[in-house]
């Protein structure tokens, strides 16, 4: 039997990250980029307005005249930061309404000394202006657009040609895990499909006559099989699916070929229950049958001592011990890292912290403890019902408590090291 941290290191050493695939912007979120993303064109495209208002030209003379001699079109900006270093006020106009620019227009015209144009959130500039002054600065007298705001600055409400990146430059690395605000950037700047790390198709094969489907009469000698369930769930918490699920009796033959049929159609295999001593505990045989390579059997640590770790052709195969308690515990501990470095997830989703115990416990040496914990203000609390069939405690935990194989008696106060567990 092997430890807790050799059991963690043997699977790192056996899991390998998927190879990179093309995925619509759809399907992105939550996956790892493989590749460096980089902008194929300047965004904005072009001067863009970023409120209603009226855009002039700023190198227009302060309190001039409409009409009257103006800063050629391509000096505007220059002549405005001339203009402002010398004058005190803000920008007084009053200038000729020219026509109007809805977003997702080209402006039919240029615009001309002494002119404005009526604009709107994210349309074009026209060419000649570069500052916009907002609708509620302005007085609009028939075609006059007048208006003396001291707080404008040139190149004001105007968000300019490649500001938000410019073509060419590195949008996001390799390597970032992609949040819906990234999905929204790389949208934005028109990718429709992004190179990304897959998630594992996962194959999940629970075992044993025993089991009842819940919501049908159980029978005599029949338990309600919870497992599937369990981890479903706990896989789409994590935004992950459980691709395939199937059934499977404790008969070898009928054992092997789900087994081989789950396995074809997935990158990682979970099995729950039947892979301890007993006289049905099919599974590691069946595995082998199968081209399953074993790497280890056996974790000292409680739960999920009987714990079945292997691999076929690259694919993790995972057995584990069918306690619904011991399914979810090695779910967390060894079975969600495999999937997250499959993924090339930087970050594991359980993050480890040490906390003061809130209670005493008491256990035998020899094997590490996973117990059901609630985390709060002050430490962690070991909860009752800790034998691995049941679940009424796991249903309130948020953590799990890692006790060392060594140590027997734990006080409050001591300090512990706490999985804390992922949630909506
Ligand atoms: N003589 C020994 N007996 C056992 C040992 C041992 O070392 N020597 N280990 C015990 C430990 S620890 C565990 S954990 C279990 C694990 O055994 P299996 O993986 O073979 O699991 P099963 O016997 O098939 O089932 C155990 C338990 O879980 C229930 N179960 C199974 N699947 C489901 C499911 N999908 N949903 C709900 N419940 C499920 C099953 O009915 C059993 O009650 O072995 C100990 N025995
Ligand atoms: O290792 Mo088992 O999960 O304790 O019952």
């Amino acid at each position: 039997m092997i430890s807790v941290d050799e059991a963690i290191e043997l699977i790192a050493q056996n899991v390998y990250r998927l190879p990179a695939t093309a995925l619509p912007l759809t399907a992105a979120a939550g996956k790892v980029l493989a590749s460096d993303i980089h902008a194929t064109a300047d965004m904005p495209a072009w001067p863009q307005a970023a409120m209603d208002g009226y855009a002039f030209a700023w190198g227009e003379p302060v309190h001039d005249v409409v009409g009257t001699t103006g800063v050629a079109p391509q000096d505007a900006v220059g002549a405005a930061r001339r203009d402002t270093a010398g004058a005190a006020s803000g920008a007084a106009r009053d200038l000729l309404l020219s026509g109007e620019v809805p977003a997702g227009t080209v402006p039919a015209f240029p615009l001309l000394p002494g002119q404005a144009a009526r604009i709107f959130t994210g349309a074009m500039l026209p060419t000649g202006a570069d500052t916009i002054v907002i609708q509620e600065k302005v007085t609009l007298t028939g075609n006059r657009v007048r208006f003396d705001d001291p707080a404008l600055r040139p190149g004001a409400n105007v968000r300019p040609r490649g500001s938000e990146i410019p073509a060419g430059a590195l949008a996001l690395s390799m390597g970032t895990l992609l949040s819906p605000a990234s999905v929204g950037f790389l949208a934005s700047l028109g990718l429709d499909h992004l190179p990304v790390t897959p998630h594992p198709r996962i194959g999940l094969v629970t075992t044993g006559n025993e089991l009842q489907t819940p919501g049908r009469p159980l029978g005599p000698g029949q338990v309600y099989e919870s497992n599937s369930f369990a981890l479903r769930a706990a896989l789409e918490q994590c935004g992950l699916r459980l691709d395939t699920h199937r059934l499977a009796p404790d008969d070898p033959a009928e054992l092997r070929q789900i087994i081989r049929e789950t396995l074809d159609a997935s990158d990682m295999l979970l099995l729950t229950g039947g892979v301890s001593v007993g006289a049905y505990d099919f599974v590691s045989a069946a595995l082998a049958a199968c081209g399953v390579r074993p790497v280890f059997h056996k974790v000292r640590q409680r739960p999920g001592k009987p714990l079945y770790f292997g691999e076929a052709e690259g694919k993790p195969v995972f057995g584990l011990p069918g306690n619904p308690s011991s399914v979810l515990t090695c779910f967390y501990i060894y079975v969600l890292p495999a999937i997250e470095r499959m993924s090339g997830r930087p970050q594991s989703r359980v993050t480890r912290t040490r906390l003061p115990l809130e209670a005493g416990y008491r256990k035998a040496a020899g094997l590490t403890h996973f117990l059901k914990g609630a985390v709060g203000a002050t430490g962690v609390t070991p909860l009752g019902a800790q034998e691995s069939y049941r679940m009424s405690t796991y249903a309130l935990a948020n953590s799990l408590i890692r006790l060392p194989e060594e140590g027997t008696a734990f006080d409050a106060g001591d300090l512990v090291d706490v999985y804390l567990l992922p949630y909506l």
